[in-house]
């Protein structure tokens, strides 16, 4: 895919996601490789709702600015990502409300903060560890997301929000959908209590149709 396209894809699907409610006045950002290694940024303070693809950051895997508006002030965190996973080309940033919500719960189990509830979150996300609070743009989140990334494609900010990677923007996007959606049915369920998948149906849908 050429450049030009993968900058209306951004646009596009950063549109889509503010329409839905995904996204909110400038909170959240999303990035995706380029073929030439270099990544493609929303600017900072800028709204999911009217990107310009003229004017989104470029910049290198060290962070400077290539073309483009400032980046968003996450940048780092993005970075860290595709340094640690090589078969990631897209990351989105939310402050999606119900997986917010649940960043802010007390008693989280910080090394997976949603439990096995449905096929499709096992399959696109699996476990959601949890980053201890830290302010939007520190250095230190980039650090410790550079960790958890080895293993996991998708993490809670917490009292702040999820960011989640993919294999391209578009799988980036799907994953961040079904989180927020299990983030959702995670609250709707609560009160009743769950059943969740087995270890065995996990491993089952693991070896089956890992999307991660
Ligand atoms: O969500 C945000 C910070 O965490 C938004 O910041 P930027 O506007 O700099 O991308
Ligand atoms: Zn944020």
């Amino acid at each position: 895919m050429s450049e030009s396209q993968l900058r209306q894809d951004l646009v596009r699907y950063a549109r889509s996601m503010y329409q839905r409610g995904y996204s909110s006045g400038g909170a959240g950002n999303i990035s995706l490789k380029l073929p030439d290694g270099t990544v493609l940024a929303t600017p900072t303070n800028s709204s999911f709702g009217d990107l310009d693809p003229d004017t989104l950051s470029k910049v290198t895997m060290t962070g400077e600015r290539l073309a483009g508006e400032k980046a968003s002030k996450e940048i780092l965190m993005h970075l860290a990502i595709y340094r640690q996973r090589p078969q990631c080309g897209g990351i989105v940033h939310l402050h999606s409300p119900w997986l917010t919500a649940l960043s802010c719960l007390p008693g989280l189990d910080n090394e997976n903060a949603l439990p096995p509830i449905t096929p499709y979150y096992v399959m696109r996300v699996g476990k959601l560890p949890v980053v201890r609070y830290l302010r939007p743009g520190s250095p230190v989140i980039a650090e410790e997301v550079e960790k958890l990334a080895v293993e996991h494609n998708a993490m809670l900010l917490a009292n702040h929000g999820p960011i989640i990677s993919g294999k391209n923007i578009r799988e980036a996007v799907f994953n961040a959908e079904e989180l927020e959606e299990t983030a959702r049915l995670y609250f709707m369920l609560k009160p009743f209590g769950m059943n969740t998948l087995t270890p065995e149906n996990v491993a089952e849908l693991d070896a089956l149709f890992n999307m991660k």
